[in-house]
């Protein structure tokens, strides 16, 4: 066995970095791309040689003040020249951003992306993770669980607080951090706290991110928070910005399996209509079991109207009761979900649901332009998708997608300040409070 020992440097907000055989400096390359307010620190690159080969196998990199920073540290394999059984037939790599790092969701959901079962067993992955001031220390204890875990595709993690460092070169942007709702607080309140998040990172990844980097928005409340990042990145392409409404359809699915005795699998083309709130959605009427309308099976509109939608659309809430904390493990399935519906194609007759921007969408009779809202999707499995065209919209629907409209536009008017439009007051209702749980701190 051949030992080579390189230096470079390493950087404080930067966890592994991912060199290559021979010394190539790509860690310090990486390092180097931080900005200069990063604290530096100098590391050892240790390689070894398996047999005597001149390819390394693996590399360990610890910043020289590792006592104190745990989160500096490299794992490398070269997957260039790479040529045994396990990394030949990988794809480039690629790097996905996730914001709330070190918060209940990503705490399932890092795990599952570095594993390979989101974006595919063969899809190395560098992950950047974005966390708040107060959640450094916790964001290097992800790092060190990441580290321990050994997953062979996750080359590279970074971690840090500025979000244009973090979303640089990002390919995916999953953008989970938010705060919650304080006792007493208003819902106008948590909109303007909440927007002035997501405008600042919307402007981060317009100045480094991918140019069709696809942005994830789960952060509360997702769909407002979805429409003000993508207005704050104007060279961005709109249809790449999503807010999470794949936990809702789960929950009707499931609901609509449970209900008609079959397994899930036989259940398709559940939509989820307009907020990721209490005035969501979930379509009884375009959905199918076993390839069928789902209301011939079920033959119980009263059910359908009155116990399954208001029993997913209040589902967080029950969660809370029970748990004692919102959902985390589900939410993180479901991003998950939401990513493969993106790169893997949809099934012939299926759909999934995505809140996406409104402008172009066929339903413009019910749904009008400038808001992000769901509605059910394909996609060919290349990143992009197509909003459903054959979706009957029934009088019900009608009804239900109005009130969740409206409740979205006056969203928009809370927040329009912070893409530059103004006109509109902020008229939002807090009597009757439609926020979904982990907005609000004291329900915990
Ligand atoms: N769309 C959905 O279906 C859905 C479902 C469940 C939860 N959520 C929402 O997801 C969000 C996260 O939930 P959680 O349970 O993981 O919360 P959490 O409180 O456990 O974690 C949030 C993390 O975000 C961090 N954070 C706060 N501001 C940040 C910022 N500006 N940049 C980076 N990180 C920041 C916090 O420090 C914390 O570590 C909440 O807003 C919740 O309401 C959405």
């Amino acid at each position: 066995m051949q030992t080579t020992v390189f230096e470079a440097k390493a950087v404080k907000f930067g966890t592994y970095a991912c060199g290559k055989a021979h010394g190539s400096a790509a860690a310090a390359v990486r390092a180097g791309a931080h900005n200069a307010s990063s604290f530096q620190s100098k590391a050892v690159f240790q390689s070894k040689a398996r047999n005597g080969s001149s390819r390394a196998q693996t590399v360990l990199v610890r910043a020289e003040d590792a006592d104190t920073d745990y989160s500096v540290f490299s794992l490398s394999y070269d997957i260039e020249n790479a040529s045994d059984e396990l990394t030949k037939d990988w794809k480039p790599t690629i790097n996905v951003a996730v914001s709330g790092a070190a918060g209940q969701i990503s705490n399932h959901l890092l795990f599952m992306l570095a594993s390979g079962e989101v974006y595919g067993k063969d899809q190395p992955i560098n992950l950047k993770m974005l966390g708040s001031t107060g959640s450094y220390e916790a964001l290097q204890g992800v790092a060190m669980e990441l580290e321990d875990s050994l997953y062979p595709l996750l080359r590279s993690v970074d971690i840090g607080i500025n979000a244009e460092e973090i979303f640089e070169d990002a390919d995916w942007a999953l953008l989970i951090g938010a705060k919650p709702r304080g006792p007493g607080m208003e819902r106008s309140d948590l909109l303007e706290m909440n927007g002035s998040i997501f405008s600042a990172q919307g402007k981060a990844l317009d100045k480094v991110a991918k140019k069709d980097v696809k942005v994830m928005v789960v952060g509360n409340p997702c769909n407002t928070n979805a429409l003000i990042c993508q207005k704050n990145a104007p060279s961005l392409d709109p249809k790449n910005f999503h807010a999470l409404t794949r936990l809702d359809e789960n929950r009707a699915k499931s609901q609509l399996a449970l209900k008609a005795g079959v397994f899930y699998t036989e259940v398709s083309n559940v939509a989820i209509w307009g907020n990721h709130s209490t005035t969501q959605v979930p379509d009884y009427v375009n959905a199918k079991i076993g390839g069928a309308p789902a209301v011939d099976l079920i033959d119980d509109l009263e059910w359908c109207q009155e116990t399954m939608t208001p029993l997913v659309a209040t589902r967080g809430g029950a969660l809370i009761k029970k748990w004692g904390r919102s959902s985390a493990a589900s939410t993180a399935v479901s991003i998950a979900d939401a990513i493969r519906a993106l790169v893997v194609p949809t099934a012939e007759g299926d759909c999934f649901s995505t809140a996406v921007i409104t402008d172009g969408n066929p339903y413009s009779d019910n749904i009008p332009e400038g808001i992000v809202f769901s509605m059910p999707a394909t996609s060919t499995g290349d990143g992009n998708y197509e909003i459903c065209e054959n979706f009957v919209i029934d009088e019900w629907l009608e009804k239900k997608i109005a009130a969740s409209v409206e409740e979205l536009s006056k969203e928009k008017d809370c927040v329009k300040h912070l893409f530059g439009e103004y006109g509109g007051a902020c008229d939002v209702d807090s009597s009757e409070d439609t926020s979904l749980p982990g907005d609000v701190q004291d329900e915990l």
